[in-house]
């Protein structure tokens, strides 16, 4: 499950019952008391402190973002510290700024003592920060999204063209002396199809480009809006149709469970003869083993590679002394004008963060903690049964309790959801703060409905529903009557249930992950889904059956904690009585 980006601690007097976020150490809480009784708001109070908080900058940040930090703070600039210095430095700091050569580490976390309240990502990729050990620590984690986009585009648009044209290795043949002119003839690139892989910000600033230069530009990306693509004369196109078209493949994915080595040697085999490839996401969504052994077998002529499974790599990278190969030492955003928007987008989070933003409204009763659980799980679960090609723009979500409206501030519920939904495909990373925005960035539409049950309030909520409008689904079943992919869940005995999906009524613990199938209702079919899990070694926690009426339709969910192989899921398919069925990760 992804991070949490901030922490619920309990406050003390005893005699008071809420839960708040935790606040940098430096600030001094006052609480103060709401209109509902057992409501406590944390105040913060830097302003009338003399102390500023510390702030540790790990990696050379733009002079506009530090002159913004300086106003507010006592900024540490050390760079190219060793991990055991930065272990050290750390106990003396509120927050800290990175890039992503500083791998802040659970040791880094420990070593902080409870300080450190923020670490600030200064560009996209947060995957050098141990996410879970944030969370555990109380510190939030927010990075820049959107100020080194068009460096990154560039920068692949100069490898592009510097790979088609031996570039590199030319200029190092006539620097050595030599004059080889027929060695170094390349290849054109109009008219060739360039495969563009994540056609998020980048990937489609890469496309745009790439059609200027004549290119027919397809892209993969399931959850990107067709329409958008279309709108910049690009198509979209399955995977496997992706894979086998490409005369040039430009990735621009974030590294996820879902993208790690998405380019491994079964996909290679599939790749026309002579496809050339260009790389600045993440090292990681290439398995380079496989990619020396398609270099050599002449599959894939060329590679340009910014990133790296290991930054920097051994120096006797197979991969970076291939003579197919030419690198960049991670210079994607390694433009003045990224550099300087950059330090300006983080140095804003940062002190937003710091000066308390989150304090104003991340108040909330423990008795809410678990439908934060359930918020960002239903997110998952949905934005997992869209269908390739559709993208969410439309997300509608009803609370329904027996509460007055008033009662229930759905700030923190709706950053969850917008979590759950956005995370899982996204390199950003969502937070209470940046949530709202984040979503109306992605061009996510969320409205929100109250439904006011009768009864007595015994709980805040009884149900949380998520519908998303305007997709098609991977999964039919999800579908409801009024066409649209509908999840709902409520939180049973402390701790969040699907209850339904699409029009069928469930009954799962969201726990670990689920598979859902459609069915024709039958004896025996259960029986035969479970000896097929356990024969591939997949243990099932729970499992609940939904139909619309004896003998007809219905839904089984079933909950793992294994991700079953991709022969177990198959022979779960070929189960006849069996239409439709869906492996979605919680
Ligand atoms: N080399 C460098 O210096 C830089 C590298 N980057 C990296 O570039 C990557 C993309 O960045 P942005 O465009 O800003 O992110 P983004 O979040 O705007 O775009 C990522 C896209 O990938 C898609 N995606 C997610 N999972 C997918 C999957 N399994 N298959 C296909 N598509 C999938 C998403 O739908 C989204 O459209 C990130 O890894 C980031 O860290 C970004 C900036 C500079
Ligand atoms: O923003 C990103 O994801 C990047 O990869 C840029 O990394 P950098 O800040 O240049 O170390």
């Amino acid at each position: 499950m992804a991070a949490f980006s901030f922490t619920l601690a309990k406050l003390s007097p005893s005699s008071v019952s809420s839960w708040t976020l935790s606040l940098p150490s430096f600030l001094p809480t006052t609480t103060r008391r709401r209109r509902h009784p057992k409501s406590v708001v944390v105040v913060s109070a830097a302003a009338a402190m003399n102390t500023k908080p510390t702030i540790l900058v790990a990696e050379k940040l733009g002079e506009a973002g530090l002159q913004l930090l300086n106003n507010f703070a006592n900024v540490d600039c050390s760079y190219n510290m060793t991990p055991e210095e930065l272990c050290t430095k750390i106990s003396l700091c509120d927050a800290l700024i990175v890039r992503s050569g500083t791998k802040v580490t659970r040791q880094v976390f420990e070593s902080s003592g409870g300080r450190l309240k923020v670490v600030g990502r200064a560009g996209v990729g947060i995957d050098n920060v141990d996410l879970s050990a944030a969370t555990e620590h109380g510190c939030l984690v927010v990075n820049a999204p959107t100020a080194n986009t068009i460096a990154a585009a560039e920068h692949g648009i100069a490898l592009l063209t510097a790979m088609a044209r031996n570039i590199a290795q030319a200029n190092a043949s006539v620097k050595a002396g030599k004059w080889q002119r027929s060695k170094y003839v390349g290849v054109s690139l109009v008219g060739k199809t360039l495969l563009v892989m994540g056609f998020g910000k980048v990937g489609s600033e890469v496309a745009r480009r790439a059609r200027g230069l004549g290119m027919q530009v397809i892209a993969y990306d399931p959850y990107a809006p067709a329409d958008r693509a279309r709108a910049i004369g690009v198509e979209l196109v399955t995977f496997d149709e992706a894979i086998s078209a490409a005369d040039f493949i430009s990735l621009h994915l974030p590294l996820t469970p879902t993208t790690s080595k998405i380019l491994n040697d079964e996909c290679f085999s599939k790749m026309k003869k002579g496809v050339q490839i260009v790389n600045v996401a993440r090292g990681g969504v290439i398995d380079e083993e496989a990619l020396v052994r398609a270099l050599n077998s002449g599959i894939v002529a060329q590679v340009a590679l910014d990133v790296f499974t290991e930054e920097p790599p051994p120096e006797d990278s197979m991969l970076v002394l291939h003579e197919n190969v030419i690198v960049t030492p991670h210079l994607g955003a390694s433009t003045i004008e990224a550099q300087e928007g950059v330090a300006i987008e983080i140095a804003e989070a940062v002190a937003g963060a710091l000066k308390g933003e989150l304090a104003a409204t991340a108040v909330m009763h423990h008795e809410l903690a678990p439908f934060v659980g359930l918020a960002e799980k239903l997110g998952r679960l949905a934005v997992q049964l869209v269908a390739g090609g559709s993208g969410v723009q439309s997300v509608k979500i009803t609370y329904a309790s027996a509460r007055g409206p008033d009662d229930l501030d759905t700030r923190l519920l709706r950053a969850m959801i917008t979590k759950g939904l956005i995370e899982p495909i996204s390199s950003v990373f969502v937070n209470l703060v940046n949530a709202d925005f984040t979503a109306k960035q992605k061009g996510l539409k969320i409205t929100e409905e109250r439904v006011v049950l009768d009864g007595s309030p015994g709980k805040p909520l009884e149900f949380i529903q998520l519908q998303i409008a305007n997709v098609e689904s991977k999964f039919a079943g999800a579908i409801s009557e009024s066409a649209e992919i509908k999840v709902q869940g409520m939180v049973k005995e402390g701790l969040p249930h699907l209850t339904m999906v699409g029009s069928f009524g469930v009954d799962v613990s969201l726990e670990g992950s689920l598979i859902l199938c459609k069915q024709v209702d039958q004896p025996g079919i259960i029986g035969k889904v479970g000896s097929i899990l356990g024969q591939g070694n997949v243990n099932v926690n729970f499992m609940s059956v939904g139909r619309t009426a004896p003998q007809k339709q219905a839904v089984m969910t079933i909950g793992v904690y294994e991700e079953p192989d991709t022969e177990t899921l198959q022979k779960i398919g070929e189960i006849v009585a069996i239409e439709e069925f869906v492996f979605l990760k919680l």
